[in-house]
C-alpha cells in the first residue's frame, strides 16, 4: 500500500489533514470545490482574523458532512468539561488457583517489605501412611464441640476440634484452657518431621475434624497474640480433600466496616497428605477458611502446628 492509502485508511471520516495534493492552491475559502470525488465538508472561516494556518488558502475538508455547515458555531458552543467519575471503577482480581507444589509470595503490594508466603507440598506424607495416621487421629485425639460468640451471640462450631499447648488459646470471643495432656503418638511424629524440614520447632496445635461437606471454619486469621505478628503455621490435612482458600483484607472503609468486594481470593484444594505452610504477614493481611460443599464429602482432619509463646501483656 502506498503512504498516501495507508493516510486515507487511517484517517476515515476524513478528520485528517489532506495531503498537499488534495488542495488545489487558487480556491478560495468559500467556493465549493467542484469535484467529481467523495463530497468533502468545506469549511468557511467568518473571522478573518481566526488563527488558521489555512487563512487564504483553500478551505479544508474537517469533518464528515453530518456536521453540518457551520463547525466553527458548534466549536463555540460546545465547552467540554473533563470531570472524575462519580465512583471509581474497581474490578475484582480474578481468583487464583495454586495446585502444583511450590513456594508462592502472595505478597499484593510491591514494597517487598512485608512477605506474604505459602509453600505448598501436595504429598508430604504418602498415601498409605496418611490413611493410618487419620485412622489414629480419628481415635486418639479426644474431640470437643465447642461454641463461638459472634456479636455477643454463642453459635455452635460446626466441626470438632482440640488444642495442645502450654498456653491458653482465644479466638472468636472464646477462650480454650491450655491443654498439656501428651500428644498423640502421629503428632509427636510430625511435629518432629517438621522440625527436620523446617527449623522450627513447634509447641502448638489445633486440631480440627470436619466430619462432612457441611462442617467448615469460616473467614478467620490465625492472629493471636501468643503466636507473634509473623507466625509460621504448618498446615497438614488427613481424609477427604477440601477446598481452602483465602482472601485478602482489604483496607478499612471510613466507617471501619471492611468489604471484601473486591478481594483478592487465592484456592487450593488440599487432599490427605498435603502441608501447606503460612508465613510472614499472612495472618495480618490475609483471612482464610474451609467453606461449607454441598457434595458428598467424607471426614477430614486437620491440625495446624504453631508457636505459641506468652506474650507481655
Ligand atoms: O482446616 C483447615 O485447613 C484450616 C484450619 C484453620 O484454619 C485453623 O484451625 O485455624
Ligand atoms: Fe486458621
Amino acid at each position: 500500500m502506498s503512504a498516501e492509502k495507508r493516510r486515507k485508511s487511517r484517517v476515515q471520516g476524513g478528520w485528517a489533514s489532506p495531503s498537499p495534493k488534495d488542495v488545489p492552491n487558487k480556491q478560495k475559502p468559500t467556493e465549493k470545490k467542484s469535484s467529481n470525488h467523495t463530497p468533502q465538508l468545506l469549511v468557511s472561516h467568518h473571522d478573518e482574523n481566526s488563527p488558521s494556518l489555512h487563512r487564504g488558502k483553500t478551505p479544508l475538508p474537517v469533518g464528515p458532512a453530518w456536521l453540518g455547515k457551520n463547525i466553527d458555531q458548534l466549536a463555540a458552543k460546545t465547552k467540554f468539561t473533563f470531570e472524575e467519575p462519580e465512583e471509581e471503577i474497581k474490578l475484582k482480581p480474578a481468583d487464583l488457583v495454586i495446585v502444583k507444589p511450590g513456594v508462592y509470595d502472595i505478597s499484593t503490594e510491591p514494597s517487598g517489605l512485608s512477605r506474604h508466603v505459602l509453600r505448598y507440598f501436595p504429598q508430604f506424607v504418602e498415601l498409605s501412611q496418611s490413611e493410618s495416621i487419620f485412622a489414629a487421629l480419628y481415635d486418639e485425639i479426644p474431640w470437643k464441640q465447642r461454641y463461638d460468640i459472634h456479636n455477643g451471640v454463642k453459635a455452635i462450631q460446626p466441626r470438632l476440634t482440640q488444642w495442645y499447648s502450654e498456653l491458653p488459646y482465644t479466638y472468636s470471643g472464646l477462650t480454650v484452657e491450655a491443654n498439656t495432656s501428651e500428644w498423640p503418638k502421629p503428632l509427636k511424629e510430625l511435629k518432629q518431621q517438621l522440625a527436620e524440614v523446617t527449623g522450627i520447632e513447634f509447641n502448638s496445635l489445633a486440631a480440627n475434624l470436619y466430619r462432612d461437606g457441611h462442617d467448615s471454619i469460616g473467614w478467620h486469621s490465625d492472629d493471636e497474640p501468643i503466636m507473634g505478628k509473623t507466625p509460621t503455621i504448618a498446615s497438614l490435612s488427613f481424609g477427604d480433600e477440601r477446598v481452602f482458600e483465602l482472601r485478602k483484607k482489604p483496607y478499612p472503609l471510613q466507617s471501619g466496616e471492611q468489604d471484601y468486594t473486591y478481594s483478592q481470593v487465592i484456592r487450593l484444594t488440599l487432599g490427605s497428605g498435603s502441608l501447606l505452610i503460612m508465613e510472614g504477614w499472612t495472618q495480618t493481611d490475609w483471612q482464610h477458611r474451609v467453606p461449607k460443599e454441598y457434595h458428598d464429602r467424607g471426614p477430614r482432619i486437620n491440625v495446624t502446628f504453631r508457636v505459641a509463646r506468652p506474650t507481655l501483656d
